[in-house]
């Protein structure tokens, strides 16, 4: 049980890890998270402000992998040219470029008025 438990997490950190390898946008995502952690200690943000920093980067690293997924399992069902996979690699991007702008939205309000003051 707590063995299969284990299994699965190396299993999911095997995933993040071999998509950090292949993904250029995952390693500028790596970047940035580590930007955002730095600014955060920088101006001392609140526990609210964390709990929606910690919010909007988990999005985007999630929609990223799905993503990810999603772009090798087109490639597997559809290496040629269908529509159908065009479309489904069209919605993946379309995931990740929302959770990108409402975190773009949240670094704003949050570091914007820090940054540039009030
Ligand atoms: N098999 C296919 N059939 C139809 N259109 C496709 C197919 N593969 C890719 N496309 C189109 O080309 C676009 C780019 O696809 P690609 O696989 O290069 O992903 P990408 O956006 O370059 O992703 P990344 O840069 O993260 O690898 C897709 O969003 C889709 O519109």
């Amino acid at each position: 049980m707590w063995r299969r438990r284990v299994a699965s997490f190396g299993h999911a950190f095997r995933g993040v890890w071999a998509a950090l390898g292949s993904e250029v946008h995952l390693r500028f995502h790596a970047v940035a998270t580590a930007v955002v952690v730095g600014l955060g200690f920088y101006y001392g943000i609140s526990r609210l402000e964390w709990a929606l920093v910690a919010i909007s980067v988990a999005c985007v690293w999630s929609a990223e992998l799905m993503n990810t997924a999603i772009e090798a399992l087109t490639d597997l069902a559809s290496p040629e040219y269908h529509p159908l996979a065009g479309k489904a690699k069209d919605v993946a991007a379309g995931a990740v470029l929302l959770a990108a702008l409402g975190a773009a939205v949240v670094g704003a309000l949050v570091f914007g008025p820090k940054v540039f003051g009030h």
